[in-house]
């Protein structure tokens, strides 16, 4: 279980991360929504190990994580996507997840990497084929489509066979076919006993997918909930969700 704890994120005078606390079980499906600047990138980031924290304790199975590095945070299972999807486009799909698969190893050591045999090419293709991206192995990272780049993220971030997912906004710029299929996936992997935790301003991939609905407004935790009840409550469709929204129909 993820267990966040009073977390607080300054950056000088910005309060972006206000004493907020909250957990994620194995197999939840957990969104964390909220107005842009509203601290949710800067939460991924504490949990994720890139920022370290101003205040506050992030327990994982019981272990601090904060003082832990991000690639030691890896081997305990807690793996990170990026909003604006980070894959190494100098590599083709199937070496960016066999890549993936051996945390730790930094982007200059690519050119050493391309004369190695690919040791984990059949695990590789396993996870290629789960994510949909068997038929684009062979095709260079750079020539992918913005969807299939978000898949291949996925596919990287699984190669470290995560029981913690982190997803920074999974359907950001993808079409709905495309959202719609990423979105089942996710929810597969928390089906699974994974704890998943993703921001997201489309409400389409938060309605009908998160177990749980955590609202960040201004660095402080707004309201949780089912999104059902988050779309209910007056303050957060005030200041996030619009008066629009129909919780049971059309969403925003
Ligand atoms: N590295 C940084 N240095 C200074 N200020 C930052 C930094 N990162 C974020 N902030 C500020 O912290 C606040 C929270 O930003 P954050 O990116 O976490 O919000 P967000 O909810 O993820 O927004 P969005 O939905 O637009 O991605 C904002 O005021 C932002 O300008």
């Amino acid at each position: 279980m993820l267990q966040v704890r009073q977390l607080v994120k300054h950056f000088g005078g910005i309060h972006a991360v206000d004493g907020v606390s909250f957990e994620v079980a194995a197999g939840e499906c957990v969104a964390l929504i909220g107005p842009n600047g509203a601290g949710k990138s800067t939460c991924f980031a504490c949990i994720a190990g890139q920022y370290p924290l101003t205040g506050g304790h992030i327990l994982w199975n019981g272990q601090a994580l904060e003082k832990l590095a991000p690639a030691e945070r890896l081997r305990h299972g807690v793996a990170r996507t990026f909003q604006v999807a980070q894959v190494f486009e100098a590599l083709t799909v199937l070496q960016n997840v066999q890549l993936a698969m051996q945390a730790g190893i930094a982007q200059k050591a690519i050119s050493a990497f391309k004369r190695l045999d690919g040791q984990s090419r059949e695990a590789a293709e396993a996870l290629l084929e789960e994510t949909g991206l068997r038929a684009l192995a062979h095709d260079d990272a750079l020539s992918l489509p913005y969807g299939a780049k978000k898949r291949l993220e996925l596919a990287m971030a699984l190669a470290a066979r995560p029981r913690l997912l982190l997803l920074d906004e999974p359907a950001a710029g993808l079409a709905e076919a495309e959202r719609a299929s990423l979105m089942k996936r996710v929810k597969q992997l928390a089906g699974q006993g994974m704890a998943v935790l993703y921001t997201e301003h489309n409400m389409d991939a938060v309605a009908g997918v998160a177990d749980r609905v955590l609202v960040l407004i201004e660095g402080r935790l707004a309201a949780e909930g089912s999104f059902e009840e988050i779309s209910r409550d007056a303050e957060v469709r005030r200041l996030y969700l619009g008066e629009s929204l129909d919780p049971g129909g059309e969403h925003a």
